[in-house]
């Protein structure tokens, strides 16, 4: 089997007396795409702030497509991007200009080439001269996941990457994520709270409660394994008696 794209191991997050993540052990393959789920607080926004180097653990180690993140930081997170409603892109400058910066930044070989690709990808062709601040929150979803496709990165991480689309654009932007999974090269962490949308992407989810990891499975077959109809109610289940299952698994 192919190195993972991403490895964590034994990861904490403490905040004084109390544990944001405590003890996360998980992979990401090649080709894969994860879900983490769980409920609000459940630590989720954590594990991917620490995956992206924007938080220090407390203790544990992150590897990404083989370079430790603690050692080597610049070449895993030079192998890394992201996406997420709560970072928008700069408002002031236009999707062009967005892409072009965050490309530099990232130092992308034959980045106009590279810009043409990620705008047709996302169907941005018409708001390429306009400002970022002035588009819809939809339309700012899809300029983040156009910058976080920019680096062909071997690890996208997207939190909630479809929360604020409507339901045509969402089915497109999950195709366009799938796409990226199936083509082999990288592996995408995903939270959502949306569990159809789940079900259809990922190939497995990691169900985190109170911090640590409750499940993991096939969204698919998990909920019947657990005797509950469906992912939401399981879902539901991991929200209200995170014991009950422990004690099943
Ligand atoms: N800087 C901080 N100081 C203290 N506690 C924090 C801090 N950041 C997060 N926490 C706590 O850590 C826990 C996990 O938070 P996190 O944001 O990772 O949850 P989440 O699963 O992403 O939740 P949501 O679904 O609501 O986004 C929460 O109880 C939160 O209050």
């Amino acid at each position: 089997m192919s190195e993972p794209v991403l490895s964590v191991e034994s990861l904490c997050k403490r905040y004084g007396e109390s544990a944001a993540v405590d003890g996360l052990t998980f992979q990401v393959a090649r080709g894969e795409t994860v879900g983490l789920l769980g409920p609000n607080g459940a630590g989720k926004t954590t594990t991917i702030s620490t995956v992206l180097g924007v938080l220090a653990p407390t203790s544990g180690r992150i590897v990404v497509d083989g370079c430790d993140l603690a050692r080597h930081r610049s070449q895993a997170l030079a192998r890394t991007n992201f996406a997420a409603v709560y970072a928008p892109l700069p408002g002031n400058l236009t999707v062009e200009e967005n892409l072009r910066i965050f490309g530099l930044l990232y130092g992308t070989a034959a980045l106009s080439r590279r810009i043409d690709e990620v705008i047709a990808e996302l169907d941005l062709a018409r708001f390429r001269r306009t400002k970022c601040g002035v588009l819809s929150s939809g339309e700012q979803t899809r300029v983040a996941l156009a910058k976080a496709l920019l680096n062909r990165p071997r690890l996208l991480l997207l939190d909630e990457p479809t929360a604020s689309l409507d339901p045509a654009t969402a089915r497109d932007v999950r195709a366009r994520i799938r796409a990226f999974a199936a083509a082999g090269h990288g592996g995408v962490l995903w939270t959502s709270h949306n569990m159809y949308e789940v079900q259809e992407v990922c190939d497995r989810v990691l169900f985190l409660s109170h911090a640590r990891i409750l499940l993991e499975g096939d969204p698919r077959t998990l909920p019947a394994e657990h005797g509950k109809a469906t992912l939401e109610d399981l879902f539901v289940a991991v929200a209200r008696e995170p014991l009950s299952l422990q004690e099943a698994s």
